[in-house]
């Protein structure tokens, strides 16, 4: 299962611009060697200007759902949606969007967690549903946004349930870069699955975003890692065998006595 992780910098306030890039950004990667998955980070249709979401936020997902959805069909490929400013009934959502090959809508995601130190509340409305998997080529997986990665529940969550890759699609400023890096390798490691990250590049109203977009196996190492300052495309393929393998080799889900925590 071939991955290409989009780190993208963003136009901010700009969606035609940003999905006129993602489509250029496809056709190149189709001429290549054609993934299964592509990922896009979080918010990537406008950025972080969350002053003007009001008026630049998609009205119950569109136009973006049904432009990723002709998307993957054109290109028969599988879409992580990255994350897009979302309004419905007036509230304002950080919205994941999962398409399969068809290109149809198999998961949605509103990110749970709200950062306070970007004053995300002001703006935003935290998701109100339970996280859970999808399927995409017959292997289950999950997905998260970017502060929800500090939540180790919700990737544990996910893994019970049967996820054997977790997306963390991400607009992580570059001070909290060890952070970023420690945390999705954490991840792995404790829920012995792929973790597979899209984070931006570039610079916005004096914050700098880091890139560092990664690929981490179920053994916790990192098999693809993008740069910290330039857009990019990070690459690499999972192989669901590999998890299996390694939760066989470290039982840890067989030794967890939940009752007790
Ligand atoms: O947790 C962090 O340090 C960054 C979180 C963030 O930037 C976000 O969720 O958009």
């Amino acid at each position: 299962m071939k991955i290409a992780v989009y780190q993208m910098e963003l136009v901010p306030g700009s969606p035609e611009e940003n999905r006129e890039k993602v489509s250029r950004w496809v056709e190149t990667q189709m001429q290549e060697d054609a993934p299964d998955i592509i990922v896009l980070p979080e918010m990537w249709t406008t950025s972080y200007v969350l002053e003007q979401l009001d008026a630049t936020a998609d009205e119950s997902s569109e136009p973006t759902q049904s432009y990723l959805s002709d998307l993957a069909k054109k290109h028969q490929i599988n879409i992580v949606g990255g994350s897009i400013a979302n309004k419905v009934n007036g509230n304002i959502y950080n919205t994941s969007l999962i398409f399969n090959r068809n290109g149809e809508l198999v998961y949605k995601y509103n990110k749970i967690h709200l950062v306070p130190m970007l004053n995300e509340p002001a703006y935003l409305t935290g998701g109100e549903e339970k996280v859970e998997t999808f399927e995409l080529d017959g292997v289950r997986m999950g997905v998260i946004i970017c502060y929800d990665l500090r939540f180790p529940e919700l990737a544990r969550k996910l893994a019970l349930d049967g996820a054997q890759v977790l997306f963390v699609v991400a607009e992580w400023p570059k001070p909290r870069t060890n952070h970023w890096v420690s945390l999705q390798i954490a991840r792995a490691i404790e829920n012995q699955m792929y973790v597979v990250s899209s984070n931006n590049v570039g610079t916005l109203d004096g914050v700098e975003y880091t890139g560092a977009s990664l690929i981490v196996d179920p053994w916790g190492e990192v098999v693809a890692k993008g740069s910290e300052n330039k857009e990019e495309t990070i690459k690499g393929s999972l192989n669901p065998e590999r998890v299996v393998e390694v939760r066989k080799n470290v039982p840890v889900f067989a030794s967890r006595v939940p009752d007790l925590y």
